[in-house]
């Protein structure tokens, strides 16, 4: 049946509460929409910085992308609207935040806490997989905490449709990129959903070990990275060391699928299932 015409939304709807956090291209602040009372995430995004990062379709790309997802382990868009200067985006409110201050303060997670985080995350990311997006920037910053502890993957700013061998120039960290996407073999190389089963690799790496398994200077972490040269401190158990190994594997193919990695023993012994 027809979509429900969206509502025309504007700044005049929210109340606006305090900030939640600033990101390279603008602020989030904690918001309420006065007619009903939700509360919700706005973020807040000035036209000339977009212009200046040239990621204006990049945003679009991330709203239309957006639109069609609702699943709980991913943060929700639920609309979005501009003004003459800014663009705002309408997200679902994670009620304990960020992360990586999680990580940071615990410095590192228990197996148990890790392997659950790591169950969501590959059951979100089944879901993006099947409607064909790959989010290809997994890592701690992106991931916010729901009221209930749950994860919520967010920030589909670098998310596109698979196949793509679209070659963006990537910002920030290189430690999650996969080995495809720093060295492609061929200029018209394509990568698949696999490059965020390497990130959730380098994902299970960090929240046992504290630290990404491939950190090191600019120069040093591509090379690591192309090698896939890393040591798993022995603190960590023989299980999830298994799965760490089977998903930071060079060849995109022979990483364990989403499937694989819910039914691995590290995983099954850390989350099994209520019956
Ligand atoms: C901190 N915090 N605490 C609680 C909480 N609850 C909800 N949200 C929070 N924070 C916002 C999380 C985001 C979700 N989606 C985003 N999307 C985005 O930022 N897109 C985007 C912007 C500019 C440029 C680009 C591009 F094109 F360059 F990639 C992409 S940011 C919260």
């Amino acid at each position: 049946e027809p979509k429900p015409k969206p509502k025309q939304w504007h700044l005049g709807l929210f109340e606006i509460g305090k900030p939640l956090g600033k990101g390279k291209f603008g602020r989030v602040y904690l918001a309420r929409e006065r007619a009903t009372g939700f509360v919700c995430a706005l973020k807040v995004l000035h036209k000339s910085e977009l212009a200046a990062g040239k990621v204006e379709k990049q945003v679009r790309r991330e709203i239309e992308i957006q639109s069609n997802l609702a699943h709980p382990g991913l943060l929700r868009l639920y609309g979005h609207f501009h003004d003459s200067k800014r663009i705002f985006l309408i997200l679902e409110f994670a009620g304990k935040g960020e992360l990586y201050k999680h990580l940071r303060k615990a410095q590192r997670f228990s197996e148990p806490v890790a392997a659950q985080y790591i169950a969501q995350m590959a059951s979100a990311l089944k879901y993006l997989h099947k409607k064909h997006v790959i989010h290809r920037d997994i890592k701690p910053e992106n991931i916010l905490v729901g009221i209930h502890g749950e994860i919520k993957i967010s920030d589909f700013g670098w998310s596109v449709h698979a196949p793509n061998n679209r070659r963006n120039t990537m910002c920030g960290t290189l430690d999650y990129l996969p080995p495809e996407m720093i060295k492609p073999s061929r200029e018209d190389s394509f990568y698949s959903e696999k490059v965020d089963l390497w990130s959730l690799g380098v994902l299970t790496y960090e929240f046992l070990c504290g630290e990404a398994p491939f950190e090191d200077s600019m120069v040093m972490t591509q090379r690591r990275i192309a090698r896939c040269e890393m040591t798993v401190p022995s603190f960590v158990s023989s299980e999830a060391r298994d799965l760490i190994k089977r998903l930071l594997v060079l060849d995109p193919e022979k990483r364990l699928t989403l499937e694989e990695v819910e039914v691995h023993p590290w995983i099954l012994r850390h989350c099994a299932k209520k019956e």
